[in-house]
């Protein structure tokens, strides 16, 4: 069965129309990187799978319902991280990964999140005084708090130095390997080892 499948999908923005009768699906194990120029609707698309933007045509479905028919069991399902970290910078990352662990039903400490990302030993600086890789770092931190089995990612590459990167990596083979699906933007070549990865090209912008 797939996790996530999508049929006849036409995306927009304002009144421009960005791609057409989309149709792929994501299985257990499985990535899907969306392809393309800056303003080919890469955001857009990962947007409207978050719920955060409703197609214009289509119908995506998540473990064969339409997504309309259960879209709070969805939401629960599915970890959104947008090309802009969500990070209270007037708090810290312990209290950020807090809130959101409240909200998110978290299965990890997020203590141990923060160890994971490298960054436990600012848990308790101000996050506006954070450099904007460590931010991405706080924002990233959410995925290990999560058990969500979908992972959606616009650009989650970007700020990283090189051996977040490959951390990054390694925690996203895992989740696959664990039977995890991810929807990822990026601009950087993506290695992730014997995972199968799909490729969704959009349109020049
Ligand atoms: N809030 C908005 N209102 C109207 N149009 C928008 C808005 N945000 C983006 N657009 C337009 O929608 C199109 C697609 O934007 P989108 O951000 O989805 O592209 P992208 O492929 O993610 O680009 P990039 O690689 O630069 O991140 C662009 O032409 C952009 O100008």
């Amino acid at each position: 069965m797939s996790m996530l499948r999508i049929e006849k999908l036409t995306i927009s923005r304002g009144e421009r129309i960005l791609a057409t009768d989309l149709n792929f699906q994501v299985k257990p194990g499985e990535a899907l990187v969306a392809e393309g120029p800056n303003g080919s609707g890469k955001t857009t698309l990962l947007r409207t799978l978050a719920t955060l933007s409703p197609p214009l045509r289509g119908t995506i479905y998540w473990q064969d319902h339409a997504l309309s028919d259960i879209t709070e069991v969805y939401r629960s399902k599915m970890l959104f991280l947008g090309h802009t970290p969500a990070v209270k910078l007037d708090l810290t990352p312990e209290e950020n990964l807090k809130v959101y662990a409240r909200l998110a039903g978290a299965v990890t400490e997020p203590s141990a999140a923060l160890e994971c990302l490298g960054i436990r030993r600012y848990a308790a600086t101000l996050c506006r005084h954070l450099s904007a890789g460590q931010l991405r770092r706080v924002a990233l931190a959410r995925l290990i708090l999560t058990a969500a089995p979908l992972w959606i990612l616009d650009e989650p590459f970007t700020a990283l130095d090189r051996q977040t990167i490959d951390g990054l990596s390694s925690l996203l083979e895992e989740h696959l390997a664990e039977g995890g699906s991810a929807i990822i933007t990026t601009h950087q070549q993506l290695s992730l080892g014997r995972a199968s990865v799909a490729r969704l090209p959009l349109g020049t912008g």
